[in-house]
């Protein structure tokens, strides 16, 4: 510790007039020593400085920020942004300490290197630099782009492989956003006719508003690129479902018969190499989405939604009922981010459905984009508000920025009108958006995107509705109200400390009757969905509220009440999650798993994972599987010894609950405020759950700070 003002600290340690390119690499190591900066960021830079010694400082520095930034979720570097606030590039100070800590710590502060620099000047330093190619826009050609580690566009700074993906992902969306190599398509009023019968059974909205999910189906069937954005039960599932029955009861008749389709149809061209666009062919449909458990969520919604289908059989029967992850569609293969599908060994499929679009990273759906046939239609289903990907980008959030109001273009109001016989607002046409050539763009995005709002799962006496609602909308008044209202679905417990006692009641009554069929030896599937009963969830990884410190008091709690046996290492009842993926055992980061004694294997411990087994055995339906067969069905065992990357999961952080549901959730909050704890992550958080919410912490102002906190990621995707 020093005894140094923070002025007088900055400007002895490392603060001369124009820092050299020297004292910034040392800077950087005491950075990475106070886990400021990654190590990888600081080993980038000094590779760079080692293969261009004359780069200065500033330069330098932009190089580890941007770097640095793509930890935190950003693809690039806001300069701007990183000179108004350069404590918070750094996300400085660090979590759990306060401003006064920085001054305390003897190392310069990211301001020490910009004290001298405008944003003008900074980008003309970096565009100097042979580090450095320069774009002016994100959509110049860059035909003749010097092969440089950082690319500058306008003011935005980028490691060139994510100004790559960012690229990709704009010219895959964009090129969807046009017409298809057939040319203009017209959805038939034959079409349009069925579309309409499949959705009697909306019933109307008492407010007269438009039925929303019938025009999210009609705007899905006009292109080839439909972003749907929801949230919880707001029927996107179901309105993708009733989108593929239309599709493929379509293509099915081959354009004759039920479905009379018009020139240059929309639907019936599969990868035809003869030419013949009216084949009776099913389409190829594929549903996916980024995890494993997200992707058993989808086939389960997707089972539910096809039963409700009234349509004929074989049209039910096209409909697929599996999804599977994004990696395994596109060819994972291990030790390697390169997939066997790409541009050049593209997907064989017509439609392709990707669910929880929001976990999606930029890499990734520049991957997918990439591997996509140029026929093949694409519609994201996510929910805009949630938390993006835990890797770099935020690409459904980027496509959902201008969603609402909706506003779509003069021709498409028209059509979709024709097509569900819908009266849409006057507002919702909008040729003046078409003024400039920024607005024009984002007029077309606009014509692909649909956010369906009114929650089939969350009534208006729902309290998880309400208390999301507040949350989303930012408002503390709102979030009071809900409490005063008197919910039955939604709890506030105040905690008294970490070893509250009210919550260790919670959590042993919410994992009891897992643990309890886990001493019963009930079947390893019954025990995994008991245990997906409960979550306890928290925003932070350390501290006595983050993870590591619940989950080792849950665990003492639960042996103290003889529940579990051990409280470390393997035990019966310890469930896990992977955090690292791991092709070779076809396990990936998230998934949840329970240990239990294997019958299989005289009792010995194993890890067992779900699988999802639609069709069962002839044995098992005349109820003569063995009760070891009984044991394993709908799940795999797995050695513990084999994983090597898993954590245990009675507690998880809201980050890693993405894509799953729980029937009651405990989220507990951190004490005090926290630049972690935004309003993403507490609306993904209670969103988890399905009938009951516990908003557990020692204030109610955290909360209501969370929710006025949000998280912006830097990018600079452009359609
Ligand atoms: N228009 C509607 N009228 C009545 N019930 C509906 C309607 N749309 C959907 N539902 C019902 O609401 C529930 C949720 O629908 P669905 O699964 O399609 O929503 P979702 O947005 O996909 O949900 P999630 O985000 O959880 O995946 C289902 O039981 C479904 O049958």
């Amino acid at each position: 510790m020093s005894d140094a003002t923070p002025l007088e600290t900055q400007q002895h340690s490392a603060a001369p007039d124009a820092p050299t390119a020297e004292t910034l690499l040392a800077t950087l190591g005491l950075w990475v020593e106070l886990g400021w900066l990654r190590r990888v960021d600081a080993h980038l830079v000094r590779f760079m400085a080692r293969h261009v010694p004359e780069a200065p400082a500033s330069v330098l520095l932009a190089a580890a920020l941007a770097s640095h930034q793509l930890g935190r979720g950003h693809v690039c570097l806001s300069l701007s942004r990183a000179l108004a606030e350069p404590r918070a590039t750094l996300s400085l100070p660090p979590l759990e300490q306060s401003e006064a800590h920085l001054a305390e710590v003897s190392v310069a502060l990211p301001e020490a290197f910009l004290a001298d620099l405008d944003a003008g000047r900074w980008a003309e330093q970096l565009a100097e630099s042979r580090l450095v190619s320069v774009l002016a826009q994100a959509d110049s050609p860059a035909g003749h782009l010097p092969l440089r580690p950082l690319v500058l566009v306008g003011e935005r700074l980028y490691l060139r492989r994510y100004w790559q993906a960012e690229r990709e992902v704009a010219a895959g969306l964009r090129a969807r956003m046009g017409p298809s190599e057939e040319g203009e398509t017209r959805v038939s009023d034959a079409l349009g006719e069925r579309l309409r019968e499949l959705f009697t059974s909306n019933q109307p909205d008492p407010h007269g508003a438009p039925d929303w999910q019938k025009l999210a189906c009609a705007l899905a069937l006009r292109q080839r690129l439909t972003v749907i954005s929801g949230g919880p039960g707001t029927g996107k599932t179901t309105t993708v479902t009733r989108l593929l029955a239309l599709l493929q009861a379509q293509a099915l008749s081959g354009g004759a018969g039920g479905v009379e389709v018009e020139s240059g149809v929309v639907g019936s061209v599969g990868s035809d190499e003869t030419g013949h666009l009216h084949e009776r062919r099913a389409l190829d449909i594929r549903l996916v989405a980024p995890t494993g458990k997200a992707a058993a969520r989808l086939s389960e919604s997707i089972r539910g939604a096809v039963a409700k289908l009234e349509v004929p059989d074989a049209v039910r029967a096209a409909i697929p009922r599996e999804a599977s992850t994004v990696h395994r569609l596109l060819g994972a293969r291990p030790d390697s981010r390169h997939f066997r599908h790409h541009a050049g060994n593209p997907l064989a499929l017509d439609l392709l459905v990707v669910d929880e679009a929001s976990m999606v990273d930029l890499d990734l759906m520049a991957a997918l984009l990439g591997a996509l046939p140029a026929h093949a239609r694409l519609i994201l289903l996510g929910d805009k508000d949630q938390l993006a990907s835990v890797e770099a980008g935020a690409v459904l959030g980027d496509l959902c920025e201008h969603a609402l109001p909706p506003r779509y273009s003069p021709a498409v109001c028209a059509d979709l009108a024709r097509l569900t016989g819908e009266t849409l607002d006057e507002a919702i046409a909008t040729p003046d958006v078409l003024e400039t050539q920024d607005t024009a763009d984002r007029g077309r995005l606009a014509d692909h995107v649909v956010v369906l709002q009114k929650s089939y799962r969350f009534s208006a006496d729902s309290g998880i509705g309400a208390l999301a609602r507040a949350c989303n909308a930012g408002d503390r008044q709102a979030l009071r109200a809900v409490w005063k209202t008197g919910y039955r679905d939604i709890a506030w417990l105040k905690l008294s400390g970490p070893e509250d006692r009210d919550l260790e009641k919670l959590v042993v009554n919410g994992y009891r009757p897992a643990l309890e069929a886990v001493r019963e030896r009930r079947p390893a599937r019954e025990v995994i969905d008991l245990l997906l009963e409960f979550q306890l969830l928290c925003a932070l990884r350390r501290g006595p509220y983050g993870v590591d410190g619940l989950n080792q008091r849950v665990a003492r709690v639960l042996m103290r009440r003889g529940l579990i046996a051990e409280e470390r290492g393997w035990y019966a009842g310890r469930p896990v999650m992977v955090t690292r993926n791991d092709r070779a055992l076809g396990l990936y980061n998230g998934d949840v798993g329970i240990t239990l004694p294997d019958p299989a294997a005289g009792g010995r411990l194993r890890v067992f994972f779900p699988v999802e087994e639609e069709v069962s055995s002839d044995a098992e339906r005349d109820g003569q599987d063995t009760e070891i067969q009984r044991f394993h069905r709908g799940v795999r065992a797995v050695l513990p010894s084999r994983l090597e990357a898993v954590e245990t999961v009675f507690a998880m952080t809201v980050h890693k609950s993405q894509g799953s549901e729980f029937r009651h959730v405990v989220f507990v909050l951190p004490e005090g405020a926290n630049p972690i704890l935004t309003r993403e992550l507490v609306y993904t958080g209670i969103t988890r759950a399905k009938s009951r919410v516990t908003l557990a912490g020692t204030r109610r102002e955290t909360l209501e700070g969370a929710i006025e906190r949000r998280v912006v990621r830097a990018s600079g995707l452009v359609l």
